[in-house]
């Protein structure tokens, strides 16, 4: 493998058994929901790869595969050279993951529990004080520090998930949707901030359905759609394959090639 290749996905399949409430749900007689259909990408360290796709399009299902938390039906993830399934404490350790369904305890405040994760990852107190130091003063986080995370307002507890998410400075970012809820002034910090990781030569990799976010922040982009990478390449490479002028309108061709006239 490449050496600065840091995340290699291959014909990633994950199928979800459904109960029958969620086949009720879901309108289907089927017992099985394929989130992600033979997935397969490359990203390397000092890029920003986003997944773009719309609702229900396998994005949070992948990433939860990379970062450990649901199992793969078949295929290989492969984070900095380390098997997921075989080698999951070493691909935690260099991950920082976030996604809206991890939740902060609400009676704990966001300095304990800093201390706390971090404590639980193994580092020690000095490297937590200077990390904690340098994400609370970042994201404006000291203010409401002492605060319980049921006292913060959304913005503040996304500042404090992601911050903790951090605090053993991975080398592989993982965000799912991490401007979702956030007023344009945070949504700026949090983006100014994996811009920030990215030049120090970590690989970020973000999910969102944001065009104009996506747009702006990521080298390459990933269109899924119905579990299935659909297209991949730079924003420039992305307009010139469908002759479009915008994001949101090369979106559009791809996802009537698939699914037809909307
Ligand atoms: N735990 C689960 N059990 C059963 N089905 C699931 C489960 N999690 C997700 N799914 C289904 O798998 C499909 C992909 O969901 P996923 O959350 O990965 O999509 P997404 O692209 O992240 O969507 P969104 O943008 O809405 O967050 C959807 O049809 C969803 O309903």
């Amino acid at each position: 493998m490449n050496e600065s290749v840091q995340i290699e996905i291959r014909d990633l399949t994950k199928i979800y058994k459904l109960n029958k409430k969620q086949m009720q749900e879901s309108h289907t007689k089927n017992p099985k929901k394929t989130a992600v259909d033979h997935l397969t990408l490359t990203a390397r360290a000092g890029e920003i790869y986003g997944l773009l796709g719309p609702n229900g399009a396998g994005k949070t299902t992948t990433l939860r595969c990379i970062a450990t938390i649901i199992k793969p039906t078949s295929g290989e993830i492969f984070v900095n050279g380390n098997e997921v399934q075989k080698h999951s404490e070493a691909v935690r350790k260099s991950i920082g993951f976030l996604t809206s369904d991890i939740k902060l305890d609400p009676q704990f405040s966001v300095d304990y529990l800093f201390d706390f994760f971090g404590e639980l990852r193994g580092i020690a107190p000095a490297q937590i004080k200077r990390r904690k130091e340098e994400l609370f003063t970042y994201f404006g986080i000291s203010d409401f520090a002492h605060k319980k995370i049921k006292e913060l307002s959304t913005g503040m507890k996304q500042k404090a998930a992601i911050a903790v998410s951090l605090v053993h400075d991975p080398e592989v970012v993982i965000f799912d949707e991490p401007t979702n809820g956030l007023d344009i002034i945070t949504a700026r910090g949090v983006t100014d901030y994996l811009r920030k990781l990215k030049e120090e030569g970590k690989l970020v990799i973000v999910s969102t359905h944001i065009m104009s976010e996506a747009e702006k922040l990521c080298d390459r982009i990933g269109i899924i759609i119905d579990g299935k990478k659909r297209a991949e390449g730079t924003l420039q490479e992305l307009l010139d394959e469908t002759r479009t002028q915008d994001l949101e309108d090369a979106f559009f061709q791809y996802f009537k090639s698939v699914k037809g006239e909307a």
